[in-house]
């Protein structure tokens, strides 16, 4: 049975419906570059993300996966870790999100994602290290329903301090980068939270994040891979029993 493909915002291009149980496998290892992916996967969203910003639409297809009703060849003849993203390239299967951003940068044309600055290369590093921390602190709020607990609210904080590094920008590293790429999906999805569950903003007394936010909307690599919020945000409520 077909998946719809969920409300993207602003789609640029057809994007396939998901396949499922019932779906036969694309024709795998024929050469074709493939991004396994599901809609709503803030993962999946970071290498989503990259491929757009390179300018890699007609070099990467997107195959999206009904996660609900995944397909059993999925993980036996694709990616045995059975979760998105994946990237098939070169008779090869990669995953993790990080990995496959940094990955694509480096493999693929189109513009560089890191700067060349090393200070701004090392602080990168930091960044991505802290992202899984960061993401941690937004899930512990889901789970409990709403709470945001001090240690949540250092995480943003920490983010809004980050921002404030560079000055020739309003993202992480100055211009937009793979460390935006790796924090937007779950900025994007926390400010959903702030304001559909707790009424508040998120970027309230926080410039820094203010900025980021407003300023990262005008990225349409980004842009185009954004699902309504109120879609996110009735997900978020189904999956953590929040009324
Ligand atoms: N560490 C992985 C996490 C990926 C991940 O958890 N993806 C979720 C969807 S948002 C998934 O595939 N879940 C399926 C499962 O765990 O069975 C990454 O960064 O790529």
């Amino acid at each position: 049975m077909a998946t719809a493909v969920p409300p993207i915002i602003s789609p640029k291009e057809d994007l396939p419906p998901p396949l499922t149980s019932a779906s036969e496998p694309p024709p795998l290892f024929d050469g074709t570059t493939r991004l396994y992916l599901a809609y709503h996967c803030p993962y999946a969203q970071r290498a989503w993300i990259a491929r757009n910003c390179k300018g890699l639409q007609d070099k990467i297809k997107v195959v999206a996966i009904d996660l609900a009703d995944r397909p059993a060849w999925y993980k036996e003849k694709v990616y045995p870790e059975n979760k998105v993203p994946a990237l098939e390239h070169n008779n090869q299967v990669k995953g993790e999100s990080l990995d496959l951003v940094k990955y694509i940068d480096s493999n693929f044309d189109g513009p560089a994602l890191l700067p060349d600055d090393s200070a701004k290369k090392q602080f990168a590093e930091e960044l991505l290290a802290f992202s899984d921390g960061f993401n941690s602190a937004f899930f512990s709020c889901l789970r409990s329903k709403g709470d945001v607990s001090d240690e949540a609210a250092a995480a943003v904080d920490k983010i809004e301090a980050a921002l404030g590094k560079f000055s020739d920008g309003p993202f992480f590293l100055g211009q937009f980068s793979l460390v935006d790429i790796a924090y937007v999906p779950f900025i994007e999805r926390f400010q959903i939270f702030y304001s559909g569950i707790k009424k508040d903003d998120l970027a309230k007394g926080r410039p820094n994040l203010h900025k980021f936010i407003e300023e990262v909307n005008k990225v349409d690599a980004y842009t185009q891979t954004k699902l309504d919020p109120q879609f996110l945000l009735d997900q978020m409520k189904e999956k953590f029993g929040i009324a």
